[in-house]
């Protein structure tokens, strides 16, 4: 039953906001315990140097190339994180009516905003148009026509880029893989001309640029060179139609390392982006990306207390405070998330798998790990930063956690913990 003594100071994939010093891992300049003990658990904690150094990397990537960096806001939509970012420069990427709504809200610029998604409703395309964003990308010809006819009635023109599905594979997880010919996602690449030559005949209809999206936590360059040699096809040949863009959006999904990844850099991405354009003599082309994960995943962790050591017949269970509903992903992708103490315990480590207290057994966090822990330890979970909260529910009446973002010695209470009440605000009873 007992394995090995923990002694070591477990490793964390990226050092930027987030160390231990001693014992204790901190944030910034502040003990995560510190944190737990003001805030609470189940707590997201958030390192803004973290998100500040990813996307200023991004952007000194580019150089003097001009570019924008439009952050995919349902990585992490918090109104603070998109608020820190769009200070920064950055502009967004949203996929509905309330992400245009949040960054908006958040003090982002409208202008600054693309679109996508395969199914905008008529009502997020008529807002995207009232608040005047920079582009949709449209996903498919019925939307192109459905886009044209409400601008007409709206007497507006409508800027458009299309997502191009170039029928490359990502090489990812297959639910967040989006490029290949049988997703649901973007244009195919043989209707994406004869569609360009439909849109620029309709006067409502200003042609912007093009775009692709072929998946997310890409460790690998090949997939977006492959993509993106396709697009630059496209730009190739719609030139020679009198058909001239503005702009290429290559989309998201760089990765980031969870345990032993070694994903490219934000600088080697970059730099393979502008190659390409180089080499075709495109350096003219406004160029775009969507990057969520890799600016935000790293930044944030989910601190839970060990509610319950649990010893069973066959394994042993760490019961925690933080759910399947605060962090989905290991139940969605069978993905694995560091889990860490947040102070280390000197004795005897066993073997766990960390679970929540959720009535389902895909409700687990991490399995078979080594930890030295007791009943009321902290315990946190790395890279949680993207795609936690944005994804978390109320599934068996949990309140939602808080998040707090960290800068240096200062913490900021970003959004306040649900209390139940909160969660059936909006239900009535029918009077008998
Ligand atoms: C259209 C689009 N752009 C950008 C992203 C961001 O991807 P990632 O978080 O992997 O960078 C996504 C999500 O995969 C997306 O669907
Ligand atoms: N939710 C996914 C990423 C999806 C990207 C959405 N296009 C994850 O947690 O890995």
């Amino acid at each position: 039953m007992t394995d090995t003594l923990q002694t070591q100071i477990p490793s964390l994939p990226d050092g930027v906001s987030f160390a231990y010093r001693g014992d204790a891992l901190y944030c910034e300049d502040l003990p995560v315990s510190e944190l737990a003990s003001r805030y609470g658990t189940p707590l997201y904690v958030y390192g803004q140097k973290a998100i500040r150094t990813a996307y200023q990397e991004y952007d000194q990537a580019f150089g003097e190339h001009p570019h924008s960096i439009m952050y995919s806001v349902k990585a992490n939509s918090n109104l603070a994180i998109v608020n820190l970012l769009a200070r920064l420069g950055a502009g967004f990427d949203v996929v509905s009516g309330g992400e245009l709504l949040r960054v908006i809200a958040a003090g982002a610029e409208p202008s600054r905003v693309v679109f996508s998604g395969v199914g905008k409703t008529d009502a997020e395309i008529t807002l995207a148009l009232q608040k005047g964003i920079r582009c949709f990308n449209i996903e498919s010809i019925p939307e192109l026509e459905q886009i044209a006819s409400i601008a007409r009635k709206m007497g507006r023109r409508a800027p458009v880029s299309v997502r191009v599905n170039p029928n490359v594979d990502a090489k990812t997880h297959p639910y967040i893989s989006t490029g290949l010919r049988n997703n649901k996602f973007g244009v195919a690449y043989e209707q994406t001309l004869p569609l360009y030559r439909h849109a620029a005949a309709l006067p409502e209809i200003e042609i912007t640029g093009i775009d692709c999206h072929i998946g997310s936590q890409i460790t690998e360059l090949s997939p977006f060179k492959d993509a993106g040699e396709k697009i630059l096809d496209l730009v190739a040949k719609l030139a020679e139609e009198g058909i001239v863009l503005r702009h290429i959006d290559f989309g998201g999904g760089l990765g980031v390392r969870y345990k032993d990844e070694t994903p490219p850099s934000r600088k080697a991405f970059i730099e393979t982006l502008l190659g390409m354009l180089e080499r075709r003599g495109m350096s003219r082309l406004d160029c775009l990306i969507e990057p969520g994960r890799s600016i935000v995943a790293n930044a944030g962790i989910l601190v839970c207390s060990v509610i319950r050591d649990k010893t069973g017949e066959t394994k042993n269970f760490a019961v925690v405070d933080a759910a399947m509903n605060d962090m989905g992903r290991p139940m969605f992708y069978q993905a694995w998330m560091g889990v860490v103490p947040v102070k280390i315990r000197r004795g005897d480590s066993r073997c766990y798998d960390v679970v929540g207290p959720i009535c389902e057994s895909g409700d687990w966090l991490a399995r078979q790990r080594t930890l030295c822990i007791r009943q009321g330890d902290l315990l946190a979970v790395t890279s949680a930063g993207a795609y936690g909260m944005s994804m978390s529910s109320n599934y068996n009446t949990r309140p939602r956690a808080a998040e707090v973002l960290v800068s240096g010695e200062q913490a900021f209470c970003i959004r306040e913990r649900e209390k139940p009440e909160d969660l059936w605000r909006l239900e009535h009873i029918p009077q008998p």
